[in-house]
């Protein structure tokens, strides 16, 4: 008896293409009946294939049109995420934004989320005095490219510890309250039904005591991505032991996970939280990416492999209107070590 086979299109940046398609990951999923095709992105997808599913990160205008030519001419194709939904985390407002459509629910440890205070400069060579555009905002702030489309410069940030640190912003950016938490950040995974979250190094707290001493503004990029010989040569991340640093609550993590995928219409993407130092028990999602490095995710073969059987065999809940939908949790060698009911029901 011979069984079906899916073959799944990857239209990726080369860079993307060579993190993420990894032979151990397309050795099983050819083992489960799903063969990892490329797409030339020179030609014309509708003359390729046929794909019974596809993958992306690609976007613009000439693009959205070939999908949806594709899928005029492949009506049961699936394709993993339409781009007008992933377009909202392209820019650093919108991103958030969805934060507030996630229901709270309650939890034992009486954990709350949000996002920290944020306002944005459309055009900093016209501002006098930045103070008086964000109201109740305190220094330090960080400032952040408005755009997030991968680029080098869209991760490029500032720290600003003063007014005269505002003077070197150039493009439309994101001023957001700096929060203390203990140079550490959760980043998040979230595959289709599946999260996975896991510690990383962050910028470290910086003390009320120094601040009237910092002037101006600091400028790094993609801190969590440090490669452990950058940190092995600061003082601060040779103390700093993440072993020792206690996860968020689960049941919260997967409440903003579910509500994420759902409200974003999205099933690939993480997210990065922060622990308010302050509060201790209140969360802060500052950074939502689509198709982020999941070869970075312990076990993402069996992940994704599980994930594209499941949206090829239709078990994916694609309209997200599942309220008892439930989330699994995934441990470090690739099993469910937890599974969360899915509380959100504001969108469907
Ligand atoms: O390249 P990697 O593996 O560091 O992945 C990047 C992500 O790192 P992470 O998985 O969160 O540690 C990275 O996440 P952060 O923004 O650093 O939190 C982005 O998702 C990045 O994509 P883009 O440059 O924003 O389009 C991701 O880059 P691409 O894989 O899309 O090039
Ligand atoms: N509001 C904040 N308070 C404290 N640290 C932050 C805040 N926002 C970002 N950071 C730090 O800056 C890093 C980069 O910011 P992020 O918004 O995640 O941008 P990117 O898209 O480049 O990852 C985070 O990983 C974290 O270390
Ligand atoms: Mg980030
Ligand atoms: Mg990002």
């Amino acid at each position: 008896m011979t069984t079906k086979r899916f073959s799944v299109g990857y239209a990726l940046l080369l860079k993307k293409q060579k993190s993420f398609i990894q032979d151990s990951l397309v050795n099983l999923a050819k083992e489960r009946g799903i063969d990892l095709i490329k797409i030339d992105t020179d030609k014309p997808l509708v003359d390729q294939g046929p794909f019974d599913c596809v993958l992306h990160k690609l976007h613009g205008e000439e693009w959205r049109e070939q999908l949806r030519e594709f899928l005029v001419y492949n009506s049961n194709a699936i394709v993993v995420d339409f781009p007008d939904a992933i377009e909202r985390l392209r820019n650093r407002i919108s991103m958030l934004d969805v934060v507030s459509e996630i229901e709270a629910v309650e939890d034992n440890e009486a954990a709350t989320f949000g996002i920290p205070k944020q306002f944005v400069i459309y055009e900093p060579e016209k501002l006098k005095d930045a103070a008086s555009c964000g109201e109740g905002l305190k220094f330090p702030v960080i400032a952040k490219p408005l755009v997030a489309d991968g680029s080098a410069k869209s991760h490029k940030m500032l720290l600003i510890f003063s007014n005269e640190g505002f003077d070197k912003l150039k493009s439309p950016t994101v001023v957001q309250e700096f929060v203390n938490h203990g140079g550490v950040i959760f980043k998040v995974y979230v595959v289709g039904k599946y999260v996975k979250c896991v510690k990383r190094k962050s910028l470290p707290d910086i003390a009320e005591e120094k601040l009237d001493g910092l002037r101006g503004s600091l400028s790094f990029s993609q801190v969590s991505n440090l490669t452990s010989d950058d940190r092995n040569d600061d003082e601060y991340y040779k103390m700093l032991d993440l072993e020792d640093v206690a996860m968020p609550p689960i049941s919260l993590i997967t409440n903003i996970a579910c509500g994420l995928r759902k409200a974003m219409k999205l099933h690939l993407f993480n997210f990065d939280v922060i622990r308010d130092t302050k509060v201790g028990n209140r969360y802060l999602v500052i950074d939502i990416n689509y198709f982020p490095g999941y070869a970075k995710m312990p076990g993402y073969e069996t992940v994704l492999t599980d994930f594209f059987w499941d949206v090829l065999n239709k078990k994916e809940a694609r309209l997200f209107n599942c309220k008892n939908e439930s989330m699994k949790l995934v441990d470090d060698n690739g099993g469910y070590c937890e599974e969360a009911r899915c509380h959100n029901g504001s969108s469907g």
